[in-house]
């Protein structure tokens, strides 16, 4: 999945054009849709493209309800919420794509999946600022469980964190992970990383990858490198 954080439908449909026919899915996240609204996806999927839809809802249930209501009218393949927002909240979501399935708005269901803890979030921050105690890896299988308990397909984490999801939820549930890092590439502000072929080996589903491929200066060349880094034995 192919994080297109841009500023503008211009520059996302650029972008997503060179990277036609790769197979990829594209991820809209909140600068590209707070930026060119439900058109982007609209657009991005008359190419062909399947569609994470990135907004990582966090708010009470009755809002996140009528949120997912809308954007299965979008017709996305995927989209997610916080789980840190509770169980209702989930069930909530799941609720939302149910309502727009019964009054036909959507032809089929996106899938649903939470969003554990940021991949951006170190041991000591979740320690010491966020306060929640404990392991992280800890953190993250608790919050995947009450996602699978809420009836939710996934959960997104960093991929160093999938054995002890897929130990704990069954191979069946969903990982989605960013925090991806070719080797030599500048690790910004992601912080639990992993290698494109580590995380392959670690049984990731998705691997979500923004910077590494949108600032390379040959996007095309970028992705092929991480895809033969990926498949290589
Ligand atoms: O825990 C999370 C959740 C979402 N993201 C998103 O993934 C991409 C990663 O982009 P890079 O440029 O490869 O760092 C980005 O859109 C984030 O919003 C995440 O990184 N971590």
């Amino acid at each position: 999945m192919v994080a297109l954080d841009k500023p503008d439908a211009k520059a996302a449909v650029e972008l997503a054009d060179r990277l036609q026919g790769s197979g990829c899915w594209m991820k809209v996240g909140m600068e590209l849709f707070y930026a060119a609204g439900p058109a982007i996806v609209r657009e991005l999927k008359s190419k062909g493209f399947r569609i994470f839809l990135d907004l990582k809802m966090h708010d009470i249930p009755n809002t996140v309800r009528g949120g997912a209501r809308s954007i299965s009218r979008l017709g996305v393949d995927l989209f997610n919420v916080h789980a840190a927002g509770g169980t209702a909240m989930m069930e909530a979501a799941l609720e939302g794509v149910r309502d727009a399935l019964e009054a036909g708005d959507a032809e089929r269901a996106p899938l649903v999946i939470a969003v554990t803890q940021l991949t951006s979030t170190s041991q000591q921050v979740l320690n010491a600022e966020i306060g929640i105690a404990g392991k992280l890896e800890d953190a993250v299988v608790h919050y995947a469980k009450l996602a699978q308990a809420a009836g939710l397909q996934g959960v997104v984490a960093s991929p160093l964190e999938v054995p002890a999801i897929k130990s704990a939820c069954g191979s069946g549930f969903l990982t989605v992970t960013p925090g991806i890092r070719p080797r030599g590439a500048d690790v910004g502000d992601q912080i639990r990383i992993t290698t494109p072929r580590e995380a392959i080996d670690g049984g990731t589903d998705y691997l979500v990858i923004g910077r590494p491929i949108t600032a390379a200066s040959s996007p095309q060349d970028a992705l092929d490198y991480i895809l033969k880094e990926m498949t290589e034995s």
